[in-house]
């Protein structure tokens, strides 16, 4: 018995260590949380990581449909997140505990190597006093209010997208990528608003750099592509790769963004500059923000807007190039000239109010078919949330992961054919011109509550403005050679990436009539002529 007992003490303290071992490589900042259900399969150190793979919303969705929990928790490494997928989950968790979810999370990468010094994006900001100025000031620029203002910005915008399409359609023969000429309007936007600069060539050098740039930083905030957010020892690791590769982004943005602000100081010495953000800033017109903020708040609308409303509209064009699509685009047709007595109208109505409910119906069915940040922002509890009436809590601190995706594609909520683009889903079945009254939440692309998208007005009426005059001016047909893809999971080529980039396609734009869209564009041309510095 006594030649035992160091047979025991061994084995009682090699289980100890293993135990130990255990609860080490599975510890998560937050403990595991009672009530809420866990993924099973979760391996010590990488917890859900592999399995969540690089497409995290279309994981999450089919993991709801296997165990039929709409909120479940998962561990991200050593981060423990509760994901939300169901339109009623979602709800009640962004409006019902909206002050408890207004917190988002800090990330190693992009936030400790990234933003180091630009500052964070208002959307990656943690809630604090710079945030809520920041937010304020960009709720000011981004606000219905200040839309009247920009209205020669969108004429001249949309105007040179129909410009030089019909340039280079040739009369509706050749087929064409539409995303660049999609891009080169959602950047010139926000850089009007924030510089006072536009670009006017579709393969301008700088627009092609913040392009670049802005896309690889963005896959630097996804949790797929950033293990070393969730496994601290990859950071130690010797030539880290993510660290240098982020360090080169950045010093790329810093120049393109001195760049710009170095051009607004020459402009406002020449007397030349156009009212933006930081020509505001720059000659110190009651601003309390610091020049990081400034910088910040400058960054947050180009990122906001530069991948998210042309990969919208980029994929809505290839649903209206179908042979399905090519009804949506009569009917869309039908019900402009309804509203307007010509075209020339319509030209000039478009960008001043969302009045055709035919397209209203496709902006709203493209932003919730294809959820182009299909995991949303990711948020943090701020404070403790009761979820449910049993007792269950979600501590504060705890990520929380909207799954934007499966809420827009609930068959609970959008019925048996969610899973189909049909924009007379947004339309009375009594009367097909009639908007279906919908009130509240219409979808989670924009996300919802306290954190939603600053900028969702101001790109409704973008995507609004630019379909009316796509749709005044041809009729759109797709390449039978280079198709688009349509799925609303598989259309996007960079699953891993923060806001869907579409995969490339190709469309012909046959010319509705080609003497009505010239004298609108002469008209457009005259307009907006001299209007921003190029
Ligand atoms: C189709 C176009 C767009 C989509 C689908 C979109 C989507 C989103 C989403 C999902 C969020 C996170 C919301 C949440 O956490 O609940 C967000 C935040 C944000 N968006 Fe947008 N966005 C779009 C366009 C824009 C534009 C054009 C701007 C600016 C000019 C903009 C500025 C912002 C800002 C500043 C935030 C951060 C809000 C915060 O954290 O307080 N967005 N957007």
């Amino acid at each position: 018995m006594q030649d035992k007992q160091p047979l025991l003490v061994a084995v009682v303290a090699v289980s100890g260590l293993i135990y130990l071992l255990f609860k080490v490589l599975t510890a998560t900042d937050v403990p595991k949380i009672r009530g809420i259900p866990e993924i099973p399969g979760a391996l010590p150190v990488t917890g859900h990581l592999l399995e969540l793979g690089d497409d995290h919303a279309t994981v999450c969705e089919k993991w709801w449909r296997k165990h039929k929990w709409s909120t479940f928790q998962i561990r991200l490494g050593n981060t423990r997140a509760v994901v939300v997928n169901s339109f009623d989950d979602c709800k009640k968790m962004l409006i019902g505990h909206q002050t408890a979810v207004i917190d988002r999370p800090k990330l190693y990468t992009f936030h400790g190597v990234i933003s180091s010094t630009q500052g964070f994006t208002i959307g990656s900001s943690p809630w604090d006093e710079s945030c809520k100025n920041k937010r304020k000031a960009a709720g000011q620029t981004l606000g219905r209010p200040a839309l009247r203002s920009y209205y020669p910005m969108f004429d001249l915008e949309t105007y040179c997208i129909v410009r030089d399409l019909v340039r280079d359609s040739k009369g509706g023969e050749a087929y064409l990528n539409i995303r660049p000429y999609f891009q080169r309007f959602a950047l010139n936007t926000t850089l009007t608003l924030c510089y006072g600069i536009r670009m006017d060539s579709v393969w301008d050098d700088m627009l092609r750099e913040v392009l670049e740039v802005g896309s690889a930083i963005s896959l630097l905030r996804s949790a797929s592509e950033n293990y070393q957010d969730y496994i601290p020892l990859l950071r130690y690791l010797p030539n880290n790769e993510k660290n240098a590769r982020s360090k080169s982004l950045r010093s790329r943005r810093d120049k393109y963004l001195n760049e710009l602000l170095d051009k607004v100081r020459e402009m406002i010495a020449n007397g030349t500059d156009k009212p933006c953000i930081s020509a505001a800033i720059l000659k110190d017109e009651e601003t309390k923000l610091s020049g990081v903020e400034v910088s910040s708040i400058c960054l947050s609308l180009v990122s906001g807007g530069f991948e998210t409303i042309p990969g919208t509209l980029t994929s809505c064009i290839g649903s209206l190039s179908t042979a399905a699509g090519q009804v949506f685009q009569d009917r869309a047709y039908e019900d402009i000239k309804r509203l307007y007595p010509d075209t020339e109208e319509a030209w000039k109505k478009c960008y001043e109010g969302e009045e055709v409910p035919y397209v209203n119906a496709i902006v709203k069915e493209a932003l919730r078919y294809y959820t182009v940040s299909a995991m949303s922002l990711p948020r943090r509890a701020h404070q403790d949330i009761r979820w449910g009436d049993d007792g269950t809590v979600i501590p504060k601190g705890t990520m929380i992961l909207i799954n934007a995706q499966a809420a827009n594609h609930s068959p609970e909520h959008f019925g048996h054919d969610a899973a189909t683009f049909d924009p007379e889903r947004w339309l009375s079945s009594l009367d097909p011109a009639t908007e279906r009254a919908t009130t509240g939440l219409q979808h989670y692309s924009f996300g919802a509550g306290s954190r939603a998208c600053s900028g969702q007005l101001i790109a409704s009426r973008l995507l609004y403005a630019a379909l009316v005059r796509l749709i005044a001016s041809f009729k759109i047909v797709a390449s039978d050679e280079e198709p688009p893809n349509t799925d609303y999971v598989d259309y996007n080529q960079f699953k891993s990436a923060l806001v869907a980039i579409p995969r490339d396609f190709k469309v012909k734009l046959v010319p509705r009539d080609g003497g009505v869209t010239s004298e609108c564009l002469g008209r457009a041309e005259e307009r907006t002529r001299g209007a921003y510095a190029v």
